[in-house]
């Protein structure tokens, strides 16, 4: 997969400080690490807030009863179980990760969660940086908290509009890298205050001090926004919620 290029060797100075997660290949060892943990880590620090967002997301995706759609960066599957409920039995989910544990929880979850509609949800290992489909494929697609992840927001924003049919939506939930001192001053104390203090009871420090860096890396609503519209979407409109600091970008073909 062209995105999983390997970090290169660190010199012993970097080697003794704290790595950052760099590369793809450290992303998706971290995101396989927490994999145990993810679901009831959300539910907990967002006070299960997380579903009413992704709810949000599938609902600006626009996909409809029958519809073929995607998930990118599905991890445990939340965003794919949503849209296998709005599709139906006569739809079809794609769930693509390359955590390969991050598949195994959604799979799990596919296995022991008794909806009839969840036969429709399909997982797949693979890049989001270099999608395994066809062009002009799908009714809609969600990315949920994965292209702050991906190590090239671009080209990931280039597969989602290459897969997408003509007219249908790319739904883009994700922290909101606001503008605003006083939203981002308030996320940035959440996260060192509670996210990772209670992600170090469970040996996750590292892995969750990396959601500061990363967020700190993102793109503003309006940047996603432009980025989306030099891809070549037709329209782009980034929604903040939660008061700032979550974000939801709608991309139509
Ligand atoms: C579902 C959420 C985050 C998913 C997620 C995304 C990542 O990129 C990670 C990277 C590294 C480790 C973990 C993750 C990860 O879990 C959002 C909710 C869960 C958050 C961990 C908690 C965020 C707290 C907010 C800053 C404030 C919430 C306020 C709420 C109204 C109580
Ligand atoms: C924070 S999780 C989001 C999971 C799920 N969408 C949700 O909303 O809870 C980010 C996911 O993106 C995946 N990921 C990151 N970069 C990726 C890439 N280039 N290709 C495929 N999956 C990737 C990780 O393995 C991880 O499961």
């Amino acid at each position: 997969m062209a995105s999983l290029q390997m970090c290169l060797p660190l010199s012993s100075t970097t080697r003794l400080r704290k790595r950052p997660v760099r590369c793809a290949s450290d992303r998706r060892e971290l995101f396989s690490r927490i994999a145990p943990v993810y679901d009831n880590l959300n539910d907990f620090l967002s006070l299960g807030q997380h579903r009413i967002w992704k709810r949000m997301a599938v609902s600006w995706s626009g996909a409809k009863t029958g519809d073929n759609v995607l998930d990118v960066c599905c991890g445990s599957g939340d965003l794919a179980f949503l849209l296998s409920e709005k599709v139906g039995s006569d739809g079809k989910v794609i769930g693509l990760d390359f955590s390969k544990d991050q598949l195994s929880v959604a799979s799990s979850r596919q296995d022991s969660l008794l909806k009839p509609c969840y036969k429709n949800i399909e997982w797949v290992e693979g890049d989001a940086l270099d999608l395994p489909f066809s062009d002009c494929i799908f009714d809609a697609i969600t990315m949920g908290y994965g292209l702050r992840n991906v190590v090239d927001k671009r080209k990931a924003l280039e597969e989602m509009f290459r897969v997408l049919k003509p007219g249908s939506r790319a739904s883009v939930l994700d922290f909101n890298k606001s503008t605003r001192p006083f939203t981002a001053g308030i996320q940035e104390w959440m996260i060192n205050n509670v996210v990772v203090p209670v992600a170090t009871s469970y040996g996750f420090a590292k892995e969750y001090r990396y959601l500061k860096s990363s967020i700190k890396e993102f793109l503003t609503g309006k940047e996603l926004e432009k980025l989306a519209l030099e891809v070549g979407f037709s329209r782009a409109k980034h929604y903040e919620i939660s008061g700032g600091l979550m974000g939801n970008l709608v991309a139509t073909r």
